[in-house]
């Protein structure tokens, strides 16, 4: 199953259904301890708990309510604990009282050297930046000092991701029944994220908007069998780049001869330049002499002109499945109706700038809701480029992928991401399916490539091969979800 990451208003239905778990503090008791677990098993990792010392910033709710329990049991277990009560009227009384009978001390500021420190301030009744006192905390903590996050990193939005300034950086963010959408959409900020059964159900509305993620095992890569030949595995036909700029064409040629052990057709002008880097695709500088595919890739560096104009409504024409990229967008962004409503499958992979010419406005904080929206009026599945990818599909149903670090924001890329996703296309993909494992490929292939250093998009195309065989194989050993500090 795909998980499934939640809205803080979702989270509050699936608390109000688990009824009296609620009322009798129940839920809080079992959130406060998996915190304890999670800060304990920090403190494991160098030495152990007894003897050492934690800090525990206290905001006005119930997030706040956590982090008190919680340092209360650390206390039982040895720990020197120290909070800092933001708002002192407002926090949570029972878990302020068990605190203080635990041993633990109220202070107004932190003391230095402390191993770990409990992020209390706020969870999903959050909003907007840290105010000044919780900054000030946070601003002079030890480097080395590890960051417990009490549901998410106080100052990062809860439905949207939105990284406010200042706001908290996690190591660690243990969190309660399921996860929430910042855990995705701000995954770098989160550090590690724990989820905690506290005994809540889950609260899906069958026709709600979803923002899920796959795990690396429900990545189904196609692989040949039997019965196969070069036509059953798909054909995809690449329209990129052109005689001056060659390219694009010839990374994202060489992306969908990577992808698939199918057949790789290629059209326009720079079908020499391709031919010359990939013996194998066969390339015509004209739609007419092209041959049958069952997808089209179309757009990169292919130009904006009169003639490439033509060339994208004739494809879009077709019932084939088209992905629509780069000069392509921005074609259809003068002429939506080119797209919209299209009865055969569509992906457009728009980046930030992009999506902002096809819409008219900026993506905005709330990328989620952006995507869904354009994906839902025009009736086509849309990917969104960034660190964090995201698929959505008409229904509302969005696919994240964190691509685990940034090495693949380099020129070409896109043009690689295209030819993988076309080729997925070929084969009978959805869209979003597609369009999200070949983000994930993608993300994987650079993080291979890069190892640390910068990469060109040929190192990342050079990458694919292995980084796809682990997924075909089930054997992805990388680990992919390293937040730099
Ligand atoms: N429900 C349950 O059973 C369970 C809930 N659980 C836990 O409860 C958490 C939700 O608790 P919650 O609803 O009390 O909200 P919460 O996030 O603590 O903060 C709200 C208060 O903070 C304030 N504030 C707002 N923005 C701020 C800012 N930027 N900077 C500073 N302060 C700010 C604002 O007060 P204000 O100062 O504006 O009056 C507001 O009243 C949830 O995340 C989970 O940890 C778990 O125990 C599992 C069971
Ligand atoms: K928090």
């Amino acid at each position: 199953m795909p998980t499934r990451y939640l809205t803080a208003d979702e989270v509050r239905d699936a608390e109000r259904a688990s009824g009296d778990l609620l009322a009798s503090g129940t839920l809080m008791r079992r959130a406060a301890h998996g915190v304890a677990q999670a800060v304990a098993a920090e403190l494991n990792r160098a030495g152990g708990c007894y003897g050492r010392s934690v800090g525990v910033v206290v905001g006005a709710g119930d997030n706040g309510g956590d982090a008190l329990f919680a340092a209360a049991e650390l206390a039982r277990r040895g720990v020197a604990a120290h909070a800092v009560l933001l708002a002192p009227e407002k926090a949570h009384p029972a878990g302020l009282r068990a605190f203080r009978a635990a041993g633990g001390r109220v202070d107004d500021a932190l003391p230095g050297g402390l191993d770990a420190v409990i992020d209390g301030v706020v969870g999903i009744g959050g909003r907007g930046p840290l105010r000044p006192a919780a900054a000030t905390v946070f601003a002079g903590l030890d480097p080395e000092t590890v960051v417990v996050a009490v549901d998410l990193p106080s100052g990062i939005e809860a439905d949207t991701g939105e990284v406010h300034d200042p706001s908290v950086r996690a190591d660690v963010t243990v969190t309660f029944g399921f996860p929430r959408r910042a855990h995705l959409l701000a995954a770098p900020r989160c550090g590690r994220v724990v989820v905690v059964d506290i005994g809540v159900g889950d609260p899906l509305q069958p026709d709600a908007r979803q923002l899920i993620s796959y795990s690396d095992a429900e990545i189904d890569w196609p692989v040949p069998g039997p019965a196969d030949d070069k036509y059953t595995q798909g054909v995809v036909g690449v329209i990129a780049g052109s005689h001056r700029y060659p390219g694009a064409a010839i990374l994202a040629a060489g992306a969908a001869v990577t992808a698939t052990s199918g057949m790789t057709r290629y059209v326009g002008s720079a079908h020499a330049e391709v031919v010359s880097h990939f013996p194998e695709v066969v390339a015509a500088p004209d739609l007419a002499d092209a041959g049958r595919v069952q997808a089209w890739v179309v757009g990169p560096g292919m130009g904006t002109d009169a003639a490439a104009t033509a060339l994208l409504r004739t494809v879009l024409d077709s019932d084939l499945p088209v992905l629509v990229d780069a000069d392509a967008l921005t074609i259809v962004s003068n002429e939506p109706g080119l797209v919209a409503g299209r009865a055969a499958p569509t992906l457009l992979t728009p980046h930030a700038g992009e999506f902002a010419r096809l819409t008219g406005a900026e993506v905005g904080a709330d990328r989620v809701s952006a995507v869904a929206d354009l994906a839902a009026r025009w009736g086509v599945t849309v990917l969104l480029k960034g660190r964090i990818t995201l698929v959505a599909d008409p229904s509302g149903r969005v696919v994240g992928n964190d691509a685990g670090s940034s090495w693949a924001a380099t020129a070409g890329a896109g043009d690689v991401l295209a030819g993988i996703a076309g080729s997925l296309l070929a084969v009978g993909r959805s869209p979003q399916e597609a369009g999200a494992w070949a983000a994930r490929v993608h993300a994987h292939a650079a993080l291979l490539a890069s190892r640390g250093a910068p990469i060109g998009a040929s190192a990342l195309l050079a990458a694919l091969r292995p980084a796809i065989r682990e997924f075909a194989t089930g054997r992805t050993a990388t680990e992919t979800h390293t937040p730099p500090r």
